[in-house]
């Protein structure tokens, strides 16, 4: 990727550095040093030499990691600070934004290390106070983020994910706590069992074990009312959004906002409110039957979500993405056995597997084949669930795991499918 700072170009592609491009070179890429040479390549920097071309003086950026709520969080914060009337950029797994417009679309949650440089570049010129962005386990293992100076790091929480790429859940955990080594100011969810940090600089969120922002009491009674101890002061929000994990969210956003801003905590509170949450998370498509769209797409992501319509009669269409962590699906077909009513199993992205077999590695794990559908082509096994939800008044459709993507990956292509549109049309 070619980039430019202040009017010098940089790549991280040997095939892109000349006499006037700088070649960025990290553990990713040093093996084509010499690649870069023999291109006419005569300034070679390495990757954490980079902060050295831009001033970060003017800007502070937020950095949020964890297995689930990334996003959420992220974009909640960015909404706080913009509706407090800040110029706030925000990057992550729906894009990259300037003070509430789109200005790319979906590449990784965490872009590589230059494409950061370049955004948080772009945001400074655009005269933004905050840079908010999601950080991935591949980011912090890649070093993506690599020379940026965090105002705040965020963790939300860590259970598993992307075994595929980590390999052991303890290798996973132990990148997502390296982000959290240093003396950077750091807000930690207390109540994670597995989460290490660095103390310095620590503040903790929590709604069961004593921490700086504690929650002491909640409702659910037309979205969430909520109140927290701050320093021995009470403090309340209200949202409209659903869910304990949101709680958790919303916290770990509005103390994020208090860290690095002088906002008190109350006018901080009072904007919570107009934050309606992110499209494809927790998000309801219909009232009537009550059919709601969520991202969750790792076992414990749709434990939190089926937690939340436990009182329901719940009926659940998912599937789980090919050439990604196989472990995963026997887990989320014994989930969706252990709190549906009725399950349907069908694709999420089947990449390159056969969605057949992916389907079989999920239904393995569920036991009472009675309430089961199987039904490969997501869009019928949406209408089967709708016509399901139709009949029974008590009923909650919940469609899992590919959120507002857009699209359908089969092989390395994507087609068209947004699960939302699907719904509408049944309704
Ligand atoms: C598994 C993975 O993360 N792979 C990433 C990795 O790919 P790679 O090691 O194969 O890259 P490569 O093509 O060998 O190139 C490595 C480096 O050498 C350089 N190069 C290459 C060839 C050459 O001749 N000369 C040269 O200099 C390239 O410019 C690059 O800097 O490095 C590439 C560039 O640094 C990334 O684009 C690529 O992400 C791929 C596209 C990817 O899909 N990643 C996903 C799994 C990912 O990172 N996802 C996370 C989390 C998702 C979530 O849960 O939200 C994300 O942050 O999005
Ligand atoms: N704090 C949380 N704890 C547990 N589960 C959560 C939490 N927040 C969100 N979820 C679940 O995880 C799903 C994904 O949420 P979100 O997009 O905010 O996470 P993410 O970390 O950005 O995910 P990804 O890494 O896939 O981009 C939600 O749709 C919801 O089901
Ligand atoms: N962004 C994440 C989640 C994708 C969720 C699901 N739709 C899938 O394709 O597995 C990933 O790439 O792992
Ligand atoms: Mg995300």
């Amino acid at each position: 990727m070619l980039i430019t700072i202040n009017n010098k170009k940089f790549t991280d592609n040997s095939k892109e550095a000349n006499s006037e491009v700088v070649f960025v070179y990290s553990s990713q890429n040093e093996k084509f040093c010499d690649d870069a040479k023999a291109n006419g390549c005569t300034e070679l920097i390495p990757s954490t030499k980079l902060k050295d071309y831009v001033d970060f003086s003017s800007i502070k950026i937020i950095g949020i990691t964890g297995t689930n709520g990334k996003t959420t969080t992220a974009a909640a914060i960015y909404s706080i600070l913009l509706d407090l009337g800040y110029k706030v950029a925000l990057q992550g797994t729906r894009g990259f934004f300037i003070n509430d417009e789109k200005v790319e679309d979906y590449t990784l949650t965490t872009p590589v290390q230059l494409a950061n440089f370049a955004h948080i570049q772009k945001a400074i010129d655009n005269g933004c106070d905050f840079f908010v962005t999601e950080v991935s386990s591949h980011a912090i293992e890649q070093k993506r983020v690599e020379g940026l100076k965090f105002e705040l790091k965020v963790h939300t929480n860590i259970t598993r994910d992307h075994l595929d790429y980590h390999k052991t859940i303890q290798e996973y955990i132990n990148v997502k706590n390296s982000f959290f080594d240093d003396d950077t100011k750091k807000l930690i969810n207390k109540d994670d069992k597995v989460v290490k940090f660095n103390t310095k600089n620590a503040y903790t969120y929590s709604l069961e074990n004593p921490s700086t922002y504690k929650v002491t009491a909640y409702s659910f009674k037309n979205g969430m009312h909520v109140m927290f101890s701050n320093i021995e002061k009470m403090h309340s929000f209200s949202s409209s959004m659903m869910g304990i994990f949101n709680i958790y969210n919303l916290m770990a956003a509005i103390a994020s906002v208090h860290l690095t801003t002088n906002k008190s905590l109350d006018n901080i509170c009072q904007v919570v409110e107009n934050f309606a949450g992110v499209s494809g998370r927790m998000e309801i498509v219909s009232v009537e039957p009550l059919i709601i769209i969520d991202f969750a797409h790792t076992p414990d992501g749709m434990k939190e979500v089926y937690e939340s319509f436990n009182h329901k009669d719940i009926i659940t269409v998912f599937g789980a993405g090919g050439d990604r962590d196989k472990d995963k699906r026997p887990l989320m077909g014994k989930l969706a056995a252990n709190f549906a009513k009725h399950i349907i199993v069908t694709s999420d992205n089947p990449r390159f597997e056969d969605p057949d077999l992916i389907i079989e590695d999920i239904c393995k794990a569920i036991p009472n084949k009675q309430n089961l559908t199987i039904e490969v082509n997501r869009k019928e096994a949406i209408k089967k669930g709708i016509d399901l939800a139709k009949k029974n008044e008590n009923s909650v459709l919940l469609i899992l795991g590919k959120g507002d993507e857009p699209y359908q990956i089969i092989y390395d292509k994507k087609f068209p499918l947004l699960d939302k549109d699907e719904v509408l049309k049944h309704i």
